[in-house]
Parts: C-alpha cells; structure tokens; sequence
C-alpha cells in the first residue's frame, strides 16, 4: 500500500535556552527512503535540531513524530530502540575498546536478553552474544573494518573512526540515520568514499538519512533534497539546484560560493 505519511515529522519544534530560542517553528516531513541534507552557517541550529530529534533535549515548543507517533520526553536510549541513529560532530567511540565492542555496544542496547541470563550466562544468553558478533561482524565488512576487529577504536585512522562511527549508529538497525557532518577532516578521496558508502547503505538497508554538512558540493551531489537553517529557523527547502539560486539562501549562506 502506497501511503502519504512521513516517516519523521518535526511539527512547529523548538527549543528555548533561558531567553534563547535556539531553534524555533521548525516544520518538516521526511519520507521513508529519502537522503536529505541540512545545511546553515555555524550556530543556525543544526546540531540542537539533531539534539531534538535524539531526545538529547526536550522540545519546549512542538512535536516530533516518527511513524505517527510522538517522540517528545523520551530518553535518547528510547529514542534509538524506536528507530533513529545518530553520529556526532566530535568522534565518540569507545576509545579504549576494540573495534569489533563499539558496534557490539550498540546490540546490548537493544537486546532483548534478561538479567539474569547475563549474571548466570545462561546457554542462550551465550547463543545471544555469539549471534551479536557475527552480527558485528557482518556490520563492520560493509565498512571494511572488519580486519581491524580486534584493534582498539583509537588506533584506527581517523577517517576509519568516521566510517566505525556510522558502522555503530547502524548495527542499531535504525529506520532514520542522522549523521552529523560525517565528513568533516576526511580528504577529497575519504570524502567521495564515504558518500559512496553512505548511498550503499541507504539502499542496502532501506534506509532514510539527514545529512549535515558544510561541504556544499558535497551535499548538492549527494543529497535529493535540502533543508536550510538560518538564525534557529528554516529559511528555505527545496532540490539542491532550488537551493543553489534561492536569494535567501545565497545571502545567509552561501554567498559566492554557490555558482
Ligand atoms: N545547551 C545549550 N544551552 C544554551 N545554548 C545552546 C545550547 N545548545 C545550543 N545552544 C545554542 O544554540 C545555537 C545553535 O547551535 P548549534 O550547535 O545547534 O548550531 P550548528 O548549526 O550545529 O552550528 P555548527 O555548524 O557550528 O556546528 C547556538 O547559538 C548555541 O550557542
């Protein structure tokens, strides 16, 4: 059945810090399979919108709706059980763990196991774990990480704890990825591996993904569709060649960069 509904709506959100609105009247509808960029100078409110989105805060104004219903007051450990991933703009790994329990992590939030069977390492809870880290596994080859398993997070280049970063966010198995410029200090050939890579794994695994970035060919490239934050509010929305030749857009943002 074909159906209208968005996977995420983000209805008149926002949040208020003291006398700041940080961001304000945000309206938003994000179908299911969509890759959708949103883009702002520094301090437009992306990361506090990506923090609304993960229960990292409580909207003081709105509602946030994934598949109809509301996410608003939920913990971001619920949030993430309900379906929305998420990476950081700073790396956050487990530094001193090894690659293969950063993704492992990410199952022990979701499983289903009790207690007890961990205290007493019951034979399925054993079962358990073996199925995680073949799981694990099978996430970290779609990364070509899986050869660095046994390596600890920090060791890994810094492109490659990028790529470890996502690899973690979607052992989640979530509907909705949110990456938070994903590629920031990657190099040109980091960059376009790991758009490629981000394509993959939309189609992969039936995916939907917001994607913030400064790297504006990046995202006109990549992205099918493109939110713009200005100041705590949305200034434009459209298909990135719209983007590219909104007035508004050029004069908050993008300057001359765009032609
Ligand atoms: N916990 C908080 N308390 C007070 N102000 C906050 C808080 N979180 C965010 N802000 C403010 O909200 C505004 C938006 O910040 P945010 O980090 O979301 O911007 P951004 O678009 O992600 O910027 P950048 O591109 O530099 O990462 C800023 O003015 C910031 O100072």
């Amino acid at each position: 059945m074909i159906t209208n509904t968005p996977l995420l709506k983000v209805d008149h959100a926002g949040i208020q810090f003291g006398g700041l609105k940080a961001v304000s009247n945000i309206l938003m509808e994000i179908h299911k399979g969509e890759l959708v960029g949103l883009i702002g100078p520094n301090g437009a409110g992306k990361t506090t919108l990506f923090n609304l989105l993960t229960g990292v805060y409580v909207p003081t104004e709105g509602s946030i709706l994934l598949n109809e219903k509301k996410l608003n007051g939920f913990p971001p450990y619920k949030i993430t059980q309900k379906g929305i991933s998420r990476t950081f703009q700073n790396i956050r790994l487990f530094n001193d763990l090894t690659v293969l329990d950063n993704v492992m992590i990410a199952y022990h939030t979701l499983a289903k196991h009790s207690i007890l069977s961990s205290i007493f390492r019951l034979p399925f809870h054993f079962s358990g774990e073996k199925e995680m880290e073949e799981k694990a596994i099978e996430c970290l080859k779609i990364f070509h990480l899986d050869v660095y398993k046994d390596e600890k997070a920090k060791n890994l280049p810094y492109g490659q704890q990028r790529r470890l970063e996502i690899a973690r966010a979607l052992a989640a198995s979530p509907q909705l990825l949110l990456l938070d410029e994903p590629a920031a200090g990657m190099n040109p050939q980091e960059t376009k591996e790991l758009m490629d890579l981000i394509s993959f794994i939309r189609e992969q695994f039936d995916l939907t993904v917001i994607l913030i970035e400064h790297d504006m060919q990046l995202v006109m490239g990549v992205c099918e569709r493109i939110y713009v934050l200005d100041h705590g509010k949305l200034i434009a929305e459209g298909i990135p060649e719209e983007i590219r030749n909104n007035p508004k857009v050029i004069e908050a943002y993008l300057g001359e960069e765009v032609s």
